[in-house]
């Protein structure tokens, strides 16, 4: 298996990167690292940053402040340039071109071209390779932009919502090919998507960002394992925010429906009173964060990059 680079460097590694537009800051000093290999969800409300962050990886934009490096290497570079495909929301693709030219131009410019694995998505979606690009619907065209991507044989792949314009069945099917390609390439995945049910099933990795700051990185399961979920019955009348008892604790998010109380925690010791204590499935984790973006921000160490200051509002690690 190629790894795609050696397991110590990170595919993707982001120090204090920040980027401006004229209208305000869309990214603000976001440090953090995706390791090779991994299949990485990036997760935000709608305006948060994600487009901007996977177009300064691919190359299309470039940072206000900070640096962004792809494999070790300015996305700039031609190393970083071969090595990365970007699936964009809006996949530019000639419209005149039948989709053969399009898989024949992805040949000629690409050099590890992979015409197999493009024409297997291509020809698992029935769509006909004399067919102009024009001529197709929405999620074919979708389709034929994945076969480019995946042809390239990258080593780390830039997906934003790739899945927006797919109906269940072929956005379960073209999962399903990402996460057996990636297995079998060791390609890294990095992947903006609105869908949170879905990612449990596709990501080990995650970044969360919300009004352009991080606010949530690292493994999956060392970010739901340091959570816990709360149901119990409300009492403390004279509060308005978080139980008194859950005052040792980092609260998350607090929510009440009538005589009901609903807490996620970053757990600071044992838990104490009428609770019931349930693990976050990765949507409840996710939707906790996104709603409250005042929780502060957490990194795990492998998401860390040494030496930076992990952003602003009391970022904490959790133990590996
Ligand atoms: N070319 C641009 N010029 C000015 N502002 C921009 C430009 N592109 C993005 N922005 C602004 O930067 C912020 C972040 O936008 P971005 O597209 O990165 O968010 P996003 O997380 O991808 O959102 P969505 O989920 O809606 O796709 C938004 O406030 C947006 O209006």
């Amino acid at each position: 298996m190629d790894a795609g680079g050696s397991p110590q460097e990170p595919a993707v590694e982001a120090r204090g990167v920040g980027k401006r537009y004229r209208r305000g800051r869309a990214l603000s000093d976001c440090s953090f690292r995706v390791p090779a290999g991994r299949v990485c969800g990036l997760v935000g409300p709608n305006g948060a940053g994600k487009t901007t962050l996977l177009a300064i990886a691919a190359n299309l934009l470039e940072p206000s402040d900070g640096t962004l490096t792809v494999f070790g290497a300015a996305p700039e570079s031609a190393e970083a340039g071969r090595r990365t495909a970007f699936l964009a929301q809006e996949k530019p693709l000639f419209r005149r071109f039948t989709v053969a030219e399009t898989l024949r131009l992805g040949r000629e410019l690409n050099p590890g071209w992979d015409q197999r694995a493009a024409e297997n998505i291509v020809r698992s979606g029935n769509v006909p390779m004399e067919a102009k690009i024009g001529t197709l619907s929405g999620g074919q065209r979708t389709r034929v932009a994945f076969a480019l991507a995946f042809g390239k044989r990258p080593d780390l792949l830039l997906l934003d919502e790739p899945m927006s314009d797919l109906d269940p069945l072929v956005r379960h099917e073209l999962m399903g090919t990402l996460m057996a390609e990636a297995a079998e390439h060791g390609t890294t995945v990095l992947m903006s998507s609105h869908m949170l049910s879905e990612l449990e099933n596709i990501c080990d990795f995650l970044l969360v960002i919300s009004s352009g700051g991080l606010r949530m990185a690292g493994d999956v399961d060392e970010l739901r394992n340091a959570h816990v979920m709360l149901h119990g019955a409300r009492g403390d009348e004279s509060r308005t925010g978080a139980p008194a008892e859950l005052d040792g604790h980092t609260v998350v998010e607090c929510r009440t429906s009538g005589r009901q109380i609903t807490a996620l925690i970053r757990p600071g010791g044992p838990v104490t009173g009428q609770w019931q204590v349930d693990s976050p499935n990765l949507e409840e984790l996710l939707l906790a964060y996104l709603r409250s973006p005042d929780a502060p921000p957490l990194v795990t160490p492998e998401a860390q990059v040494p030496g930076q200051a992990q952003g602003t509002g009391g970022v904490r690690a959790v133990a590996a």
